[in-house]
């Protein structure tokens, strides 16, 4: 049986997201990007063609990282204004029913405690349709604004972020015992105080005594997502995510990371498939391959090869725009995103990039262009090469989702590879056909049941 596409909506709050200097065409609606009618619309569409989830990602900061300054960014709108992701997703709950909502938050951005409340609060109010990307921010300013001098090293976020998803842990699925909540009116019990309890959390960065104080959510942890691309980030979302974004160049490409990250949750004790591979992806479709082109075109002439180097400069940390073009991006010290060097390396097997690729290959990461056939086609392949979803990307909003719900979705949908209908439950239910929560080889189930007993070495309780 063929098995079907995870289809997510990848947008940002902002103006220009993946695809930059598009945003200046009048058959875009990004400058729009302040009304909760362009994301209520998208959303509602979306959820027409039953995509699997709208997904928006974000970013904490903005660092002067291209040409020596940060003006690139500000005049072409390249990820700034930017406005809060989770208060989007919070918007959204009422106007879908189905859909899974992934909000993206970093660990700096918010304590834990809180952070663990308002996820509980959103599954809550949603009915279980929340999922958290969750990222350890790879801006200076974005650690300048949360008070550090300068970002935090690259494998010491991963650590920080065990910690992080330790504290969230605890409280989503140790403070509150199942069966807690009684809401029993006439025996005038709400919940019961046997079953719920202090997490007595202490460890390098944050000391939290609990308990939870949202009762238990439908899911308890959001649908877990993460986008680490070094060893130290797949690690990580190997041991903890339930859905990793990749950015493969080349179908190739793809399953050697695809293999690489499950050898990697096999360690960690959990199975292949217990962690879902989604490819990032646009598309420019006709009704014919003349059609298509002729749109792709139309598009090149507009994108900024600029905004596509400043992008890339925040991630990698290196300002390429005043790089010599011909320097062989290897020799360039990576503190950020190793992984499109990699992704690169991985995909031209013997080539070395150079700065003067880089642009381009990035505008044209992950397009393809096509019928609405061959697209099917195309996605094919990618499927047999490993990859579980896809995450679409846009050129226009939102018309490349429109187009492609009406014209590629009724394709995939006959070919079995995207869904007719919605499953029941959960966003976790939906997509893995399991339980609403965790299953019990993710580490967070370990807390199930874990403080109903005193802790070894309790925090102390605050004197009356
Ligand atoms: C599809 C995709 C979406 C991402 N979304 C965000 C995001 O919204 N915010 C962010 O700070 N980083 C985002 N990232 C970056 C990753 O979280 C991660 O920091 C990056 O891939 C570097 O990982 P590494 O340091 O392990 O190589 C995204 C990456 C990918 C591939």
């Amino acid at each position: 049986m063929t098995k079907r596409l995870i289809l997510n909506g990848f947008v940002m709050n902002s103006v220009s997201h993946i695809h930059h200097g598009l945003w200046r065409r009048d058959d875009t609606l990004q400058t729009e990007f302040n009304d909760l009618t362009t994301w209520t619309t998208l959303a509602r569409a979306l959820e027409a063609a039953k995509f699997d989830a709208l997904f928006s990602a974000d970013i904490i900061g903005v660092d002067p990282a291209y040409k020596g300054g940060w003006d690139t960014y500000i005049e072409e709108a390249v990820q700034i204004p930017i406005n809060d992701s989770g208060a989007l997703i919070a918007a959204l709950i009422g106007s879908t029913e189905q859909l899974g909502l992934t909000l993206t938050s970093s660990i700096l951005q918010e304590h834990p405690f809180n952070f663990a409340r308002k996820i509980s609060t959103l599954d809550h109010l949603s009915k279980g349709r929340i999922g958290w990307n969750l990222v350890t921010s790879v801006s200076h300013n974005a650690a300048q604004n949360f008070g550090f001098d300068r970002i935090v090293p690259h494998d010491e976020r991963y650590a920080w972020a065990d910690e992080y998803v330790e504290v969230v842990y605890k409280l989503w699925e140790g403070s509150w015992d199942e069966g807690a909540v009684l809401a029993d009116k006439a025996g005038n019990r709400y919940a019961d105080p046997e079953k719920v309890h202090r997490i007595h959390h202490q460890g390098k960065r944050y000391r939290v005594l609990g308990p939870h104080l949202s009762q238990p959510s439908p899911q308890r942890v959001p649908l877990l997502f993460q986008a680490g691309s070094s060893t130290a980030g797949r690690a990580f979302a190997a041991r903890n995510a339930e859905g990793t974004y990749i950015v493969a160049q080349k179908p190739e490409g793809a399953r050697r990371q695809i293999e690489e990250t499950n050898r990697y949750l096999v360690e960690a004790g959990r199975r292949p498939g217990d962690l879902k591979f989604i490819q990032g992806m646009s598309f420019i479709i006709g009704s014919t391959e003349e059609e298509a082109a002729r749109k792709a075109r139309d598009i090149a002439e507009d994108i900024s090869i600029d905004g596509y180097l400043a992008h890339l400069s925040r991630d990698l940390g290196i300002d390429l725009g005043v790089l010599d073009p011909d320097r062989p991006v290897a020799e360039l010290e990576i503190e950020g995103v190793q992984g499109v060097v990699r992704a690169f390396e991985d995909s031209n097997p013997g080539v070395t990039p150079k700065v003067r690729d880089l642009g381009q290959v990035y505008a044209k990461a992950g397009n393809i262009t096509g019928t609405p056939e061959t697209i099917a086609d195309a996605l094919e392949v990618w499927q047999e090469a490993g990859i579980d979803g896809v995450n679409v990307s846009y050129h226009r909003l939102p018309a490349s989702f429109l187009e492609f719900a009406e014209h590629v979705v009724p394709v995939l949908q006959k070919r079995g590879l995207a869904q007719r209908d919605y499953a029941p439950g959960t966003y976790r239910e939906k997509l893995f056909g399991e339980g609403a929560r965790v299953n019990a080889r993710h580490p967070a189930a370990r807390f199930r049941g874990a403080f109903a007993k005193a802790p070894a070495t309790p925090i102390s309780e605050p004197a009356e």
